[in-house]
């Protein structure tokens, strides 16, 4: 028994890393308000917190959409969710992709162009799939499933039957004390599950001159944004690699000393939010870009899921390898960074790949795939 068995999926909401796990219930207080807004009415509700209470929750990519913000009745800590070993057993669904792979590929084309033609130098293009549920989903054990991932695992009740899960491997930013963390992660390979192919792909990952421009990028957004905040602020010069069970990316943790007045970790994550690690370079350009090609709504995905005390210490994820559960049906995302020297095909790869690790956690297989780890990659080992 671990105390991800008592997930409410009405209001519940969980939070767990390799070190411990938070389980809340209930809403006491639920904040309104649009993304830009929110973390700011959340920094009046943070300052009149008790002692004992803490603000959880997602707020999503784009700005203008409502997060989802309480103060819940009660949280508990616990420790680490153990992961469930072994591959679930998968079933074939049948997928509704948004938008479908050819349309992402010319999606990936006109943005490489764009590149070429324009102030923009990254762009993270995604696409969403909609898989059937027949049955109800039991939340406790796709949790379970999804440490085996790595990284931040996350449920999170939403209005309308709705849950957040995910398996997230990349911490937007954490606040303790005084001490402020950020993890980017871009830059990425899907394991193939063979250790010595894996450790060349891991080699070649951190040799491609490609993917360490699409990693530098994030790294030098992050640091410049959060050094209005810092007394002191390092990052190692190279990155290294991070795997979780479906991919491996390159990552670089930065870290720093907060000067006073310290923020909260919320507003941290607002000032940081969206990163080029989930939007791309400058920010204004390529979120236009994403508005014109990418055809769906993003919602929670690529937004930041997690929790804040009324000191203002707290940790948020990048809300990333998340599916939105409904009544009947899953929507799952993916995403990847597109900069010069990108291939349509390889970003529909990576994107696949990513989409791994929520399908093999729920038990499914895209119709006619090869369930999990690397389906097209094969042809690059
Ligand atoms: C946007 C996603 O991944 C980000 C995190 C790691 C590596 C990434 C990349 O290599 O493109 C992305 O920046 C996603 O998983 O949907």
């Amino acid at each position: 028994m671990h105390l991800v068995d008592d997930y409410d999926p009405e209001s519940g909401f969980f939070f767990g890393t390799s070190a411990r796990s938070l389980l809340t219930r209930g809403s006491a207080v639920v904040l309104p308000g649009r993304g830009g807004l929110a973390p700011r009415r959340a920094e009046t509700v943070l300052a009149a917190l008790g002692a004992d209470q803490i603000l959880v929750g997602a707020i999503p990519f784009d700005d203008h959409r409502p997060a989802h913000l309480v103060v819940p009745e009660d949280h508990r800590w616990g420790p680490a969710l153990p992961p469930e070993t072994g591959d679930a057993p998968s079933r074939p669904v049948t997928p509704r992709h948004e938008p479908p792979p050819e349309e992402y590929r010319r999606a990936v084309a006109e943005a490489l162009d764009r590149i070429g033609h324009s102030d923009l130098s990254k762009v993270v293009l995604a696409r969403s799939v909609r898989i059937p549920l027949p049955e109800p989903v039991r939340i406790p054990r796709l949790l379970r499933r999804l440490r085996q991932a790595g990284g931040f695992v996350f449920g999170c009740a939403l209005p309308g039957h709705r849950v957040l899960v995910g398996g997230s491997p990349e911490l937007l930013v954490s606040r303790d004390g005084d001490t402020v963390v950020a993890h980017p992660l871009a830059g990425s390979r899907p394991r193939a599950g063979d250790p010595a192919i894996d450790r060349r792909r891991a080699a070649e990952l951190l040799d491609s001159d490609k993917d360490r421009r699409e990693h530098a990028l994030v790294v030098a957004d992050i640091a410049k944004a959060l050094a209005p905040f810092c007394r002191d602020l390092s990052a190692p010069p190279r990155p290294e690699i991070v795997t979780t069970s479906h991919m491996m990316h390159l990552g670089t943790r930065i870290t720093g000393v907060l000067a006073e007045p310290r923020p909260s970790a919320l507003s941290l994550a607002a000032a940081l939010h969206p990163t080029p690690a989930v939007c791309g370079t400058p920010t204004g350009t390529a979120q236009e870009t994403i508005r014109r090609l990418e055809g769906f709504d993003r919602d929670f995905y690529a937004g930041m899921v997690g929790w804040c005390d009324s000191t203002g210490d707290g940790e948020w994820a990048v809300t990333i390898r998340c599916a939105e559960l409904a009544p009947g049906g899953a929507r799952l995302f993916a995403g990847a960074g597109v900069v010069a020297g990108s291939t349509p095909e390889a970003e529909l790869a990576e994107t696949d790949a990513k989409l791994a690790t929520m399908l093999s956690a729920l038990g499914a297989r895209l119709d006619g795939e090869e369930v999990g780890r690397d389906r097209r990659i094969h042809a690059v080992a």
